[in-house]
């Protein structure tokens, strides 16, 4: 790579193969491929998310911050299908001439955020590109087999569930941008944190498993992702406006614009967890929200396919509040 002291070998060894030292199998990144043992009686369960500059993230964005990002959204997945993260393989193109106390800084957050959730890195690839900055991580995480939560579990009756807060992060690129006006600077800044560095909320989702009949998380917005879960399970939703968990922050924001109200609902990049679950275990999900200290809301309710199709937005006067496409599409 041109322009930095740390070549390409030079940076897996110095700067990623500590950060194997949880996994035998991984062979301190010196082999061709990582060996795992199966772990008789789990699932093992993979995802892959990509994020590149100027797409998922800000081209001056701090290095850190992207690295725990990237680990982040692809924790969320996990959290969201119930399972325990273990593993990660992280595929980085880096733009030629990238320096080094840029890689350095990179490679510090995600040693930060793979120790604060206890998962090793196993592998992976780094090429140099051209542009723009662009990283894969693929994530490996284990639940007891058969358990765990799926997007094709919800039925009719159900409660729609959300965790957290809705839209922080949409709103959050708007403030970066210096696109939202009449909110607090210590708001602004709240919602710019909640964009750069989102929580998984894999506890959460652990608790989750025999509660949640279906569940996912919530990256390209609530509206199409509920409607991910209404075309898999073959009903449709209910959501009541009036219910949305928002922060001050938001709420803020939205008191002054009621046009960013669709920007909480389709703007994504949230990773909350959005499940349905039977209206009996209302109270079980209430005790797992005080046990692990994450707010939990029901949205709305789970309809026939035939009453509504996929997802319908109520306003508080009861009537239907026109939304755009749902969320984030890439095409
Ligand atoms: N290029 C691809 N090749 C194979 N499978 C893919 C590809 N892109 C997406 N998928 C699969 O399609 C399904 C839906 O992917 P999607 O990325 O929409 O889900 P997600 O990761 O939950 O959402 P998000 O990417 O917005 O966080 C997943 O099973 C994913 O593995
Ligand atoms: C600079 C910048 N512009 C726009 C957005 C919004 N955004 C981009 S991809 C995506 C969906 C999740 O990604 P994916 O579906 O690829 O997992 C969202 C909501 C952003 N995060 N940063
Ligand atoms: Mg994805
Ligand atoms: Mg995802
Ligand atoms: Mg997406």
């Amino acid at each position: 790579m041109v322009g930095t002291a740390l070549d390409e070998f030079a940076l897996i060894a110095e700067l990623f193969a500590p950060l194997a030292a949880g996994c035998p199998g991984a062979l301190g990144l010196t082999d061709d491929a990582a060996f795992l043992a199966a772990a008789p009686g789990f699932d093992t369960v993979v995802t892959m998310d990509a994020m590149v500059e100027g797409v998922h993230f800000l081209p001056d964005d701090p290095p850190d911050l992207i690295a725990r990002k990237l680990v982040r959204v692809n924790l969320s997945d996990l959290a969201a299908k119930g399972a325990k993260p273990v593993h990660v393989m992280l595929a980085a193109a880096f733009v030629a001439g990238t320096s080094e106390d840029w890689l350095r800084r990179f490679a510090q957050g995600l040693r930060q955020d793979l120790e604060e959730y206890g998962v090793a890195l196993i592998g992976g690839d780094t090429v140099s590109t051209p542009g723009p900055l662009s990283l894969t991580l693929t994530a490996f995480g284990r639940v007891e087999a058969g358990r765990g939560i799926l997007r094709s579990g919800a039925k009719v009756g159900h409660d729609v569930w959300l965790s957290g807060s809705l839209g922080d992060a949409a709103l959050g690129l708007k403030a970066i941008r210096g696109q939202l006006s009449g909110v607090d600077e210590g708001h602004l800044s709240f919602l710019a944190g909640r964009y750069r560095l989102p929580s998984p909320r894999l506890r959460l989702g652990q608790g989750l498993v025999g509660l949640a009949a279906s569940g996912m998380d919530v990256s390209d917005g609530l509206v199409q992702d509920l409607g991910h879960i209404c075309r898999a399970s073959g009903v449709g939703a209910e959501i009541e406006a009036a219910r949305l968990p928002l922060s001050r922050a938001a709420a803020q924001a939205i008191a002054g614009n009621q046009s960013l109200l669709a920007l909480a609902l389709e703007g994504g990049d949230d990773y909350e967890l959005l499940f349905t679950a039977d209206p009996a275990l209302a109270e079980s999900l209430r005790r797992l929200a005080t046990a692990t200290a994450t707010p939990l809301t029901p949205i709305g309710r789970i309809v026939s396919a035939e009453s509504v199709t996929a997802v319908r937005v109520l306003g508080a006067d009861g009537r239907p509040v026109p939304t755009g496409r749902g969320g984030w599409r890439h095409f």
